[in-house]
């Protein structure tokens, strides 16, 4: 309804006749209408409804519906009838036009195609069931919903399975989960969303190849299936304000449409206002002018439809939706249906890749050559989308993902993300895949939070090293042990207890540096058996590798000294073991001590969720004393015991398979690796891939520095012959031949390259965009480090522990970080950085020294991390510009007035301190501070002076201030500067 004005096909509607018929009626009636999209006055209606209840109508009942055979309701043919009329039109006549203007023959199938689907989606079952009107109504102005609609229609479409019985290609398509999330909540509710699984977006696909096919299957299929149309009721209105704004922009126009139908359809409400909104499915002649623009439109597009009629849509999309009952919007139902294209809009990124899997991409695929128009239709409707949606408040990311998912889950144009990722030095295109923290930094730029799954515990182990292949010949392995706990519990001391060797010793600063293995043979039910000890470090930067040292381990030996308790690291280890579901045995050391306390740790433990045996807990726990070597035997039997719980097992006649436990460059024998067999055996002359590392096995050497040919599983080798250093913490793998292994190693260094030098790009891009505003501020304050260290884990360490160091005023920036010496190429760097070199536990090649005093490069060495932290610290706070603070000198009250010239003097006694001349004062009257300025003149009796100390008199004058009372206090104070230290804010 509308103005007093009433529409032919809406009186059809509503009366449940043809155009035709109402048109017949207005004739004998003698009122006027040119066309089904005419509008007569309300008393003209009223005239028509009178004799419409005496029309009988001449209806042909079109083929295909008879076909259907359903004779129950021929009343409802009509509709029916005209639905697929209207439906089948579009597409065929495209089809149609499209062989003779050109050959793209293929091009208009998939609107076949997607017709079926839409149909099928949609409740089609009350079309053919009790409600003619609904029936009617579902007949969607034009089937090519899909052709150019993103993910979302091929999820919805995918997700409405055909339901219902005929009019299968008539019923557009519904969208509820789309109705329910408006466009910033899409993303959030991703998960209730309901997702078409791959194949099922692929179907389209296939279906194109056979267009009939596929309708009569989906007729079949749609026959076979009651449907429930209700259940795809659209959801929650919007507010009528945000609707008619996106409406206007976005204009929605056909889906809007069709999505109105289908509610009306199921609400049976309102149902004029939602069809002014839908096409008219009635050939075209003599229409009112508010339908020819639109109509002209789509001759045009018809006699192209060929090519794509996407294109068509897209092309009338930014058109916006204007019709006589713009009015009407704030009714309830609009809203629900401009909700429905809200969602349609905001849900929608830009392309998705499923688009791909529709129809018309799949028709492309065909022709060769996607239409030129699909795409760019394709292109404008996503900007007009883009321009309305916005991207979502929050997203998550957990993985890599190509600039086109990455557009889709932003809903932001892709070329907004290649022109960001451009401007931060990236050039990409639309499939290229984007690192997860290049990805982040685009999200946050566009000011979207990111998300991210909680990152599983580095402890957790990842890998399953047994292969179902291995089952059937496995063989009892010795464990692998990780001693943790706090720095100076005793661990390497427990461990070189255990040995009979003084590792400790020979550790810089009293700490394990490093990851070492060590095998321990022990006699155990009167069988020699073996024990693979890993030493992890102790002190807390050494995080990553404890954690690592976890992921390999079967059993965790937690040392707490029994004189200390329970510290962070012990509660630290725990979550590690626990994380990595590794059993967790305690030591409790140091009972030696007179102030150890066993009980009190056992006590401790078990807030921490480990109940000791004999406190009626399941966690071992055996006080021992490394030092003195007592109970070690008990510990030792608890490990075995405990490893024969576990049964531990691998198959030892296979290729060997591990993990790095450590790696370091060794200037004589070149990269070195300790590898820690986990399956297999590792023999000399294997062909390896560690991580992204190629090596034949040249030599193998036992933790005894013995020579070994072959280690077993649980066996922890150091071995040569790998062509570069492979990261600690990477797996290995030993490949049959070594054209395989080579193979293998470049496309996963490649993969590694790219995916390093992108992080790098977008990491120190993002670090200079970010810090630019503060840099511009002149804040920003930057230490530039070459880090070299020994090994792997080392460098880990301090880089982890520089993070931790605040860098909101100084930044640091890590040129280079690697295992190694410090070489000449090292100190170019440093030179053309302006970078100071860190040296942990490493030497300097030679010749870096001499190219070093050359250049000016400062090179530290060091061997204790705290050390090296402490002087990085202090560099960084060198930096600081200094602070300007206020120092107090003293202070003098007035005790009398006295004029003198002009101007006045006030005679004072320092009560602290001292008065100094030229010095700050602040003269306070009570609590009121009545003038700050600079104590011009200082006298003592007549006499200039510096300084007046305390318990003296004094006169004390200023050019500024003459209004000098009893009673004033003068406080004297001068500004110095000084040096800042680094603050967390
Ligand atoms: N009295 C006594 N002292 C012990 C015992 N075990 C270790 N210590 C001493 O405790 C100190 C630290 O021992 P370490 O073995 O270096 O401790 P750690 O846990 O390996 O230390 P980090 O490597 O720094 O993590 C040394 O002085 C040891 O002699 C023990 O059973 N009794």
């Amino acid at each position: 309804m509308n103005n007093g004005k009433v529409r032919i096909y809406e009186l059809s509607k509503e009366l449940n006749l043809d155009n035709k018929d109402i048109k017949d009626l207005c004739e004998k009636l003698n009122i006027a209408v040119k066309s089904h999209s005419s509008t007569i006055t309300e008393s003209q209606a009223e005239r028509v409804r009178t004799a419409a209840t005496k029309y009988v109508p001449e209806k042909t009942v079109n083929e295909s519906v008879a076909h259907e055979g359903d004779e129950r309701a021929k009343d409802k043919l009509k509709q029916q009838i005209l639905a697929i009329h209207h439906k089948q039109n579009l597409p065929y006549s495209a089809s149609q036009s499209s062989r003779k203007e050109s050959n793209s023959v293929l091009a208009e199938p998939p609107k076949l195609l997607a017709k079926p689907q839409a149909k099928s989606s949609n409740p089609p079952t009350s079309l053919s069931s009790s409600n003619p009107t609904q029936s009617q109504l579902k007949q969607p102005p034009k089937p090519t919903l899909e052709t150019n609609s993103p993910a979302e229609s091929v999820e919805k479409t995918v997700v409405e399975r055909p339901t219902a019985a005929k009019p299968k290609l008539v019923s557009p398509p519904s969208r509820p989960q789309l109705v329910k999330a408006p466009a910033r909540d899409a993303q959030k509710q991703a998960s209730s969303k309901p997702v078409a699984p791959e194949e099922e977006i692929a179907s389209p696909e296939l279906k194109v190849a056979t267009p009939e096919k596929t309708v009569n299957k989906a007729k079949a299929k749609i026959k076979s299936q009651p449907s429930l149309p209700k259940l795809q009721r659209p959801q929650p209105p919007k507010p009528v304000d945000e609707i008619k704004e996106e409406v206007a922009v976005t204009a929605v126009d056909e889906e809007v449409a069709e999505e109105t139908e289908e509610f009306d359809l199921d609400s049976g409400v309102k149902k004029e206002k939602k069809l002014k909104l839908k096409r008219p499915d009635l050939p075209r002649k003599g229409k009112t002018a508010d339908w020819e623009e639109e109509e002209e439109e789509e001759s045009l597009d018809s006699a192209k439809a060929g090519k794509a009629k996407t294109a068509n849509k897209a092309k009338r999309r930014p058109k916006p939706l204007v019709d006589d009952d713009d009015d009407d919007f704030d009714t309830e139902l609009d809203s629900s249906l401009i909700s429905t294209a809200v969602s349609l809009a905001t849900a929608r990124p830009a392309r998705p890749k499923s688009l791909e899997k529709q129809p018309v991409a799949a028709t492309a695929n065909k022709v060769k050559k996607p239409t030129q128009k699909t795409e760019k239709a394709a292109k404008v409707d996503k900007r007009d989308r883009a321009v309305v949606t916005g991207p979502p408040e929050s997203v998550v990311l957990s993985h890599n993902l190509t600039v086109r998912e990455l557009a889709d889950l932003l809903n932001t144009p892709e070329t907004d993300i290649i022109k960001s990722l451009f401007f931060k030095g990236i050039a990409v295109n639309i499939t290229q895949s984007l690192e997860l923290e290049t990805a982040r930094a685009v999200a946050e730029e566009l000011g979207v939070k990111v998300e991210t799954p909680e990152i599983k515990s580095a402890a957790a182990k990842e890998t399953e090293m047994l292969d179902a292949a291995d089952l059937d010949n496995l063989q009892t392995r010795p464990p692998v042990v990780t001693i943790m706990g706090h720095v100076d519990h005793g661990k390497t001391t427990l461990l070189d207890s255990i040995r009979q060797s003084k590792v400790a010793q020979g550790e810089a600063g009293g700490i394990t540096q490093h990851i070492g293995a060590y095998h321990v043979d022990i006699e155990h039910n009167g069988n020699q058996q073996q024990i693979v000890f890993l030493d992890t470090p102790g002190h807390e930067a050494f995080t990553a590798m404890r954690a690592r040292g976890t992921r390999v381990t079967d059993i965790a030996i937690l040392v707490v000294a029994a004189d200390d308790g329970v510290q962070p690291q012990t509660r630290e280890a725990i979550s590690h073991a626990k994380a990595a579901e590794v059993p967790i045995i305690v030591a409790i050391n140091k009972i030696d001590k007179p102030e150890s306390n066993p009980e009190r740790i056992k006590q401790e433990l078990t807030e921490l969720g480990l109940v000791a045996e004999d406190w009626g807990g399941d966690t071992i726990m055996v006080p021992v004393s490394a030092l003195k070597g007592e109970n070690l035997d008990n510990l030792l039997e608890m490990i075995l015991l405990v490893a024969e719980i576990e049964e531990l097992s691998a198959n030892p006649d296979r290729l060997a398979k591990g993990t790095v436990i450590e790696s370091n460059l060794d200037r004589a024998r070149g990269p070195v690796a300790t590898l820690l067999v986990q399956n297999g055996t590792l023999r000399v002359g294997d062909n390896i891939v560690a991580g992204s590392v190629f090596g034949k096995i040249r030599a193998m050497v036992g933790d005894r520095g013995n020579k070994v040919e072959a280690a077993t599983p649980s066996f922890a080798v150091e071995v040569l012959g790998l062509n570069d250093v492979p990261e600690a913490g990477d797996e290995f793998d030993v490949y049959p031949t070594e054209k395989e292994a080579r193979v293998v190693a470049e496309a996963r260094a490649e993969q590694q390259r790219d995916s390093r030098l992108q992080q790098a790009m977008s990491s120190r891009r993002i670090t200079l965009s970010s810090l630019s505003a503060q840099a511009q501020e002149g804040e920003l304050k930057e230490l530039n480090l070459i880090l070299k260290a020994d090994v792997h884990g080392s460098v880990e360490a301090i880089l982890g522990s520089l993070q931790q160091l605040p860098q909101n005023e100084v930044q640091l920036r890590i040129l280079l970080a690697a295992p190694g010496e410090v070489t000449e190429t090292d100190v170019d760097l440093a030179a053309a950085s302006g970078a100071v070199i860190i040296g942990f536990n490493t030497t300097l090649a030679s010749g870096s020294r001499q190219a070093a005093d050359r250049e000016g490069v400062d090179i530290r060495q060091y061997n204790i991390i705290y050390k090296l932290l402490d002087d990085i610290q202090g560099a960084m706070e060198g930096l600081l510009d200094p602070e300007e603070v206020e120092e107090p000198l003293g202070q003098a009250q007035v005790r009398a007035v006295f004029p003198v010239g002009r101007g006045t003097v006030a005679g004072c006694y320092v009560q602290s301190g001292k008065m100094v001349r030229n010095a700050q004062m602040r003269v306070r009257r009570g609590n009121a501070v009545i003038y700050t300025g600079v104590m011009d003149s200082l006298k003592r009796v007549k006499e200039d002076a510096k300084e007046v100390n305390a318990g003296y008199e004094c006169g004390i004058g200023s050019s500024k201030f003459n209004d000098w009372q009893e009673g004033d206090i003068i406080e004297a104070y001068e500004m110095v500067f000084k040096r800042r230290t680094l603050s967390v804010n």
